[in-house]
C-alpha cells in the first residue's frame, strides 16, 4: 500500500463502561468511495467523529492523511470535510451566511466563498433561497446546506454520515454523481449510509461493522463471492437479521391481538 490517507490500527473506544469499538484495523488509499455500514448502534458515527478528531476518548493508532488525529486534530479538520448527520444549522442565519461562517472557519477569503456559495447553492435549485432565514426550511434543503457546507473548501478527504437523508429523487442522484466524479479526480470518500442499493452501487469498497467489529471489507463483486444475493440480503446474512418477514408477521399480530 503507497500512500493511505486514512490509517487505523487496534481501535477500541468506550463510552463510560460500554465496549463501543472493538478493535477496528482500515487502511484507506486516495481516489477511493468507502461505504461504512453496519446495523444502528454498531459504531459508524463513533469511527468518524474519531477520524475527524471530534472524539479523543479511545485507544489506539488513528491518522488522516498522515496526521495523527488525537495529536493534531486541527491539522486534520482543517483538511477534511464532514457532513454531520442530524445537524444543527443555525437556523437563524441565511444559507449565505452560514456556508459565510464556515469558510471563513476554513481560512477562505470573503470573496471566493460568496461566488463559490452563491453557484453551489444554484446547482442545489436553493439558489433562490440563498437570503433566506433556514427556519422555515424542510430537511432536504437543510441537508443541502450541510452538503455544501461540508465540501466548500474542496477538502481532500470527506466524511458523509448519512448524506442522503432527507434529499429528493433528484438529489440523490446529483450527490451521487457528485461523489463518483470527486473520487474520480483522486478524493477520498468515507461515508455512511443505510441505503444499501447505493451503497452497492456507488462504493468502490464496502466495509461492514456489527457491534464494534469489521465483519467484511471488500468490493461488493468480492463480498458476493462469498455471499450472495444484493446487499441489502448480504447485510442480512452477516449481521443476523434475515427473518423480518417473520418479524413482520409478528409486529402485525401483535398489532391485532
Ligand atoms: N455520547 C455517547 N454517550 C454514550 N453512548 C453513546 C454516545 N454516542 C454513542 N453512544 C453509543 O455508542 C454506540 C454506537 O453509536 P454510534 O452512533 O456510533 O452508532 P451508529 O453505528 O452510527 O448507529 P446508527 O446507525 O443508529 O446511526 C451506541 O450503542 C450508542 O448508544
Amino acid at each position: 500500500m503507497s500512500n493511505p490517507v486514512i490509517q487505523i490500527q487496534g481501535l477500541h473506544n468506550y463510552y463510560g463502561s460500554t465496549h463501543i469499538l472493538k478493535g477496528i484495523d482500515l487502511t484507506v488509499e486516495a481516489g477511493q468511495v468507502v461505504g461504512y455500514i453496519g446495523p444502528n448502534g454498531a459504531g459508524k458515527s463513533t469511527t468518524i467523529k474519531i477520524l475527524i478528531g471530534l472524539l479523543a476518548n479511545f485507544s489506539g493508532q488513528v491518522s488522516v492523511l498522515g496526521y495523527d488525529v488525537k495529536e493534531d486534530p486541527i491539522a486534520v479538520k482543517s483538511r477534511i470535510g464532514y457532513v454531520p448527520e442530524n445537524a444543527a444549522l443555525y437556523d437563524t442565519l441565511t444559507p449565505l451566511e452560514y456556508l459565510a461562517f464556515i469558510g471563513q472557519l476554513y481560512g477562505m477569503d470573503e470573496d471566493t466563498i460568496r461566488y463559490k456559495a452563491h453557484d453551489l447553492l444554484s446547482l442545489f435549485e436553493l439558489g433562490r433561497y440563498a437570503d433566506a432565514r433556514m427556519t422555515t426550511f424542510s430537511k432536504g434543503m437543510r441537508q443541502k446546506v450541510l452538503l455544501i457546507a461540508g465540501m466548500l473548501h474542496n477538502p481532500e478527504v470527506i466524511f458523509l454520515d448519512e448524506p442522503l437523508s432527507g434529499l429528493d429523487a433528484n438529489a440523490v442522484v446529483l450527490v451521487k454523481a457528485i461523489i463518483r466524479q470527486l473520487a474520480d479526480a483522486g478524493k477520498t470518500i468515507f461515508y455512511s449510509s443505510h441505503i444499501m442499493d447505493v451503497v452497492e452501487k456507488i462504493s468502490d469498497r464496502i466495509i461492514i461493522i456489527n457491534q464494534g467489529q469489521v465483519i467484511a471489507d471488500g468490493a461488493f463483486a468480492q463480498l458476493q463471492q462469498q455471499h450472495s444475493g444484493s446487499l441489502e440480503q448480504l447485510f442480512g446474512q452477516l449481521t443476523g437479521n434475515e427473518g423480518q418477514q417473520d418479524v413482520a408477521t409478528e409486529f402485525i399480530n401483535t398489532l391485532n391481538k
